[in-house]
């Protein structure tokens, strides 16, 4: 088997500090193909479930992202209980060495092995005459160290706008639209249904400016679209919350495309990429007070997108 370079850790959400290391692995090494190892599903949310992070991106949008950040492999380690019972040892003998490792990137706080006993160090010591080790410095915002925490923590605020600052990108939101209670058609406001499954972050509840994106290559109404036709992003007033005007009990978000009643959406893989808050959730008297809103919702979420 060839060598190769290798990037190790969690990667929720593959914010800048994320994409940094796999850069730095490619820019030593552009001769060696980028083996990612990571591990699903978040060893906290196995070893302590109660402390079970909110995940910023699903498995299948993480090795996409990953992809797209210059992984040639990606290793999906399965986390267990019994996998967490490896020493640094036998991580690196059992998990690293079989990649045929030259150089092993990793962020500067990085942990490994039972009770998270291995760092940089460990790993160099351990490597010794079999692999090199980087340690990179965190990448930082403004005077904030970007990690995957800050960033759950601004979404659990409702700070989509520094959540965006921290991931380098809009947070994305995505699924396949549901149906709802059908009550958006009359109000006006046709909303595209998203459900919020447990373990994945979504911003509080609230009002959001955002763009919609299809994920499945159609357009308006289901029809194919040309073939290398880029989709367009539409913009949306987004909802996030159980519609506490209409007593429901269940966490959504639903998009409304701005200014469009024609769209067909139903079952469709989308996207809401969140760019900005408006206000939060409110328990309205009555529907005509709601519309009054939301109205005003709409002409700000144009102002914010340019739209
Ligand atoms: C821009 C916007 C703002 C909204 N604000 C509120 C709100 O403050 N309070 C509330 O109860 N529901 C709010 N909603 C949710 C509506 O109640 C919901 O979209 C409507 O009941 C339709 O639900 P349905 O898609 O299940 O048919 C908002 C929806 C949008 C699109
Ligand atoms: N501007 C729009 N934004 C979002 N969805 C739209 C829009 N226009 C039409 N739709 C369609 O209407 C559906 C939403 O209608 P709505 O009455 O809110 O029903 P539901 O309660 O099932 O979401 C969406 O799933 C989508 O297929």
């Amino acid at each position: 088997m060839s060598e190769t370079v290798v990037v190790i850790g969690n990667f929720d959400g593959v914010h800048p500090g994320h994409v940094e290391v796999l850069a730095e692995a490619h820019a030593r090494r552009p001769d060696l193909p980028l083996v990612v190892v990571t591990f699903w599903p978040h060893p906290i949310s196995v070893l302590r479930p109660a402390l079970g992070p909110m995940l910023l991106t699903g498995l299948d949008q993480r090795i996409e992202l990953l992809q797209q950040a210059g992984a040639d492999r990606v290793e999906v380690i399965h986390f267990t209980p019994e996998f967490a019972t490896h020493t640094p040892a036998e991580f690196v003998d059992e998990v690293l060495l079989p990649l045929h490792p030259v150089l092993i990137v990793v962020g500067e706080n990085f942990r490994f092995g039972h009770r998270a006993a291995g760092n940089v160090q460990t790993l160099r010591e351990l490597g010794q005459g079999r692999f090199e080790v980087e340690g990179l410095r965190l990448v930082r915002f403004g005077d904030e160290e970007t990690c995957s925490t800050v960033i759950r923590q601004a979404l659990a605020e409702g700070d989509v706008a520094h959540a965006a600052k921290h991931l380098g990108r809009p947070f994305r939101f995505s699924g396949l639209v549901a149906h709802g209670d059908h009550r958006g058609r009359e109000l006006g406001f046709p909303t595209a249904n998203l459900p919020v499954p447990q373990l994945l972050a979504c911003p509080a509840d609230g009002v959001y400016a955002g763009w919609l994106t299809r994920l499945d290559g159609r357009g308006a109404h289901g029809e194919p679209l040309p073939s290398g036709a880029e989709p367009e992003p539409w913009p949306a007033a987004v909802s996030v919350g159980t519609n506490p005007t209409f007593d429901g009990l269940e966490r959504r978000v639903e998009s409304y495309v701005l200014g469009r009643t024609d769209l067909e959406l139903y079952g469709a893989p989308i996207a809401v990429d969140f760019v900005d808050r408006i206000r939060g959730q409110v328990r309205f008297e009555g529907i005509d007070s709601l519309i009054v809103q939301m109205r005003d919702d709409v002409r700000r979420c144009h102002e914010i997108l340019g739209s």
